[in-house]
């Protein structure tokens, strides 16, 4: 479905190219959910852009391969992109407002979408609206149909953002922190919905958080980001049960347990990644990792504990051992 081979991304600045995404690759399988995890400012919104043709050409230069349904994306005309948006291809973000504009019904610019993509009239546009809305689990979606954005609450506002992305069926959703904004019961129901949209719709989804209790909830496979690189890829299952990379363990240590007493205080990861003009040739993590040593100086490419667990560490998972969250 989607095959992401050796993506570079890099913002042109000062006569020079800084690179803000280094050699990503990545494959999301038709009816999959992968999840790019990462702190903030390391590539993943910069990822979702390019592989939705978002990027400035003036200003970023994408090199590597972004293969969808056997077609290549690197280099492809905004025209074709067009095309493809709203259609095979559409984006959720964390901010339903990005996506409507307040001067419209809710309703209105969901039947534009449909209209302009498949030529519905206006009132077989309506009809798809509405069912899309209940689908979405909107409970009176004559309502919300006809309410401006403004006048939703934030969860109303994201599953109606949700249903005008599904409105042409796309094959791959690209959801960009679809429930950072939103309270935790709307952001569990937020959850289940997207799940639910590959037995509902034979959708893909490609989810973009900071998050790993939401990469727990709903991911198949994941990808985790540090710095503009990706630190360990694999099946979300075994990288859970077996984190091959310090950061990714650090990012695990940071979920609440769902069950039993809750620790009186979460580990954060001291430190912060660097900016991308500062990244080092070896591994960007050494600098908050305390498992660090000399020969993390030099670069590391991702290698496997099996074709799909891979780790960006020089180190093999039988020498790493995580403490687990103390509850002093
Ligand atoms: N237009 C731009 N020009 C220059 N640098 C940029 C631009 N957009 C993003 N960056 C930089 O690229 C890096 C990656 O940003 P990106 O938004 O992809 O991170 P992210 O992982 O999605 O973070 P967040 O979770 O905060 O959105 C950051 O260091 C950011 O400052």
């Amino acid at each position: 479905m989607l095959e992401v081979r050796e993506l570079s991304v890099g913002v042109r600045s000062g006569g020079r190219l800084v690179p803000l995404v280094e050699r990503i690759s990545f494959t999301v399988h038709a009816r999959e959910i992968v999840g790019l995890v990462g702190e903030s400012g390391c590539g993943k919104s910069i990822t979702a852009m390019a592989l939705m043709g978002l990027l400035d050409s003036s200003v970023m230069h994408v090199e590597g391969s972004i293969r969808f349904r056997g077609q290549e994306l690197v280099g492809l005309s905004p025209r074709h992109f067009r095309k493809l948006r709203g259609r095979a291809l559409a984006m959720v973000f964390q901010d339903p407002m990005t996506a409507f504009t307040p001067v419209y019904t809710v309703g209105w610019q969901i039947d534009e979408q449909i209209i302009v993509h498949e030529g519905l009239s206006r009132r077989q546009a309506r009809q798809r609206t509405l069912g899309l809305l209940a689908d979405m689990g909107v409970p009176d979606p004559q309502r919300t149909a006809d309410s401006y954005p403004h006048q939703l609450s934030g969860g109303l506002r994201q599953r109606a953002m949700i249903a005008m992305a599904l409105s042409c069926r796309p094959q791959l959703l690209i959801a960009d922190e679809p429930t950072t904004a939103l309270d935790v019961t709307v952001q569990a129901q937020i959850l289940d919905l997207l799940r639910n949209l590959r037995r509902d719709y034979g959708s893909s989804v490609l989810m973009i958080t900071h998050d790993m209790g939401v990469v727990a909830e709903t991911c198949d496979a994941v990808a985790v980001f540090y710095a503009g690189r990706v630190a360990e890829i694999g099946p979300s299952q075994e990288m859970f049960s077996r984190p091959a990379h310090p950061y990714t363990a650090a990012l695990l240590a940071s979920i609440p347990p769902l069950i039993g007493p809750r620790p009186h205080r979460l580990p954060a990861i001291a430190g912060a990644p660097p900016p991308p003009a500062q990244r080092p040739v070896g591994c960007a993590f050494a600098s908050r990792c305390s498992f660090a040593r000399d020969t993390c100086a030099k670069p590391v490419a991702l290698h496997g504990m099996n074709p799909e667990h891979q780790a960006a560490c020089v180190l093999s998972p039988d020498q790493l051992v995580f403490p687990v969250p103390c509850d002093d």
